[in-house]
């Protein structure tokens, strides 16, 4: 069992620096291209054996030390009762967005197990097979509640702000229902089997700090609040969050992950004493090797004072990645952190 990702959570010392990269498991991956060539994502996300297939493929192809379950941070959106689509090219849609009292209503708080067994078996059949740890996830409340209010993707979030601050209540009666229903799914990850838990804030970004105090981060808090029982690292990832590292951290997590905007360096001074995951800028992935790599050890370097540092991305890998540019990183990870 390599348990250097779970040590480096922890703070304690290990043997070289641990990777793995958000987005790992998906179409970057010709081996993931072609499983999901025969069905659709959402036919995928409901399929544990094909779940285990993908979540995997990383794992062998590239040697990372964290496997993350594959599913996606709006599967339990559906299971509140939000139907839930997906169209290639144009990613989620929810045709029918959450705007008003009636609209809140109707959602409801599931029993994670029961609505999605899916991914408890995924979890199950994955703890068999994997000699690295395993990492669930949710999506932040925040983020979550941007795709039900806006019906989708978003650029403005108009439809979002626009209720933040006009309908206060309604608001935060959304954030308070889809916090429960994270806190029942996350439980249930953990009971399953998941190894640690990061929450994926992908849109955090576009609060101004006071909103993200008031509107996001008390929900955030409460989902850290009602895991500490599972005695598992928990991740809280804000992307685009150098304005709101600080408050961040005061979400309790274990693990702080960090976006490429921020210098790593800097930004560990500003963490304190606590883990942190990150940051590369995906996109210098396509850097030619002796140029990745020299970014890669002067990171590493940067990041040479952290209590803890897992090595990752600052968000997604891109799509159009090639998984030998990737493999170059983690190479250059395993092979440098190991000289220092
Ligand atoms: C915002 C968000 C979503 N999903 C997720 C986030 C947070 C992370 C981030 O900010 O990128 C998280 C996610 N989505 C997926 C995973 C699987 C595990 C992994 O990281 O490998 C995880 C952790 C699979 C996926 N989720 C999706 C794919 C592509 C689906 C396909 O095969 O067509 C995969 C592999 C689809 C998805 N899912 C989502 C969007 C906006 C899209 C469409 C855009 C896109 O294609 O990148 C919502």
């Amino acid at each position: 069992m390599n348990d250097t990702f779970l040590k480096a959570c922890r703070g304690e010392k290990t043997d070289y620096t641990p990777i793995w990269m958000m987005r790992q498991a998906g179409r970057y991956l010709p081996e993931y291209q072609k499983v999901r060539g025969n069905i659709t994502f959402l036919e995928l996300c409901k399929n544990p054996e094909l779940c285990v297939e993908v979540t995997l493929q990383p794992i062998d192809i590239l040697n990372m030390d964290a496997a993350i379950l594959f599913s996606d941070i709006l599967i339990p959106m559906e299971a509140m009762g939000a139907p839930l689509e997906f169209h290639d090219g144009q990613g989620p849609v929810f045709r029918e967005v959450v705007r008003d009292q009636a609209a809140l209503n109707r959602l409801i708080v599931p029993d994670a197990d029961e609505s999605m067994p899916f991914v408890m078996e995924t979890i199950r059949l994955l703890r068999k097979e994997l000699k690295v740890p395993l990492i669930g996830f949710a999506g932040a409340p925040f983020t979550c509640a941007t795709y039900l209010i806006e019906g989708g993707s978003s650029k403005v979030f108009w439809e979002t702000k626009k209720m933040m601050f006009t309908a206060p209540e309604l608001f935060h009666g959304l954030m308070d229902k889809i916090t429960r229903a994270t806190i029942g799914y996350l439980q249930a990850q953990a009971r399953a089997g998941a190894q640690a838990l990061q929450l994926f804030d992908s849109w955090a970004g576009v609060l101004a700090p006071c909103d993200f105090e008031e509107f996001a981060l008390p929900y955030v808090k409460r989902i850290i609040a009602a895991l500490q029982q599972f005695d598992i690292p928990l991740i809280y990832f804000a992307n685009n969050g150098a304005t709101l590292l600080e408050l961040s951290v005061s979400s309790g997590a274990d693990v702080i992950g960090l976006d490429w905007r921020l210098n790593i360096g800097d930004a560990i001074a500003r963490v304190g004493n606590k883990a942190v995951q990150g940051n590369l800028d995906p996109f210098s992935l396509l850097l030619p090797e002796e140029k990745l790599r020299a970014r890669i050890a002067s990171l590493l370097d940067d990041a040479k004072d952290a209590k803890g540092h897992i090595f990752n991305l600052g968000h997604g890998i891109h799509q159009f990645t090639p998984p030998e540019q990737a493999k170059i990183a983690v190479d250059a990870v395993h092979e440098l952190s190991r000289k220092r």
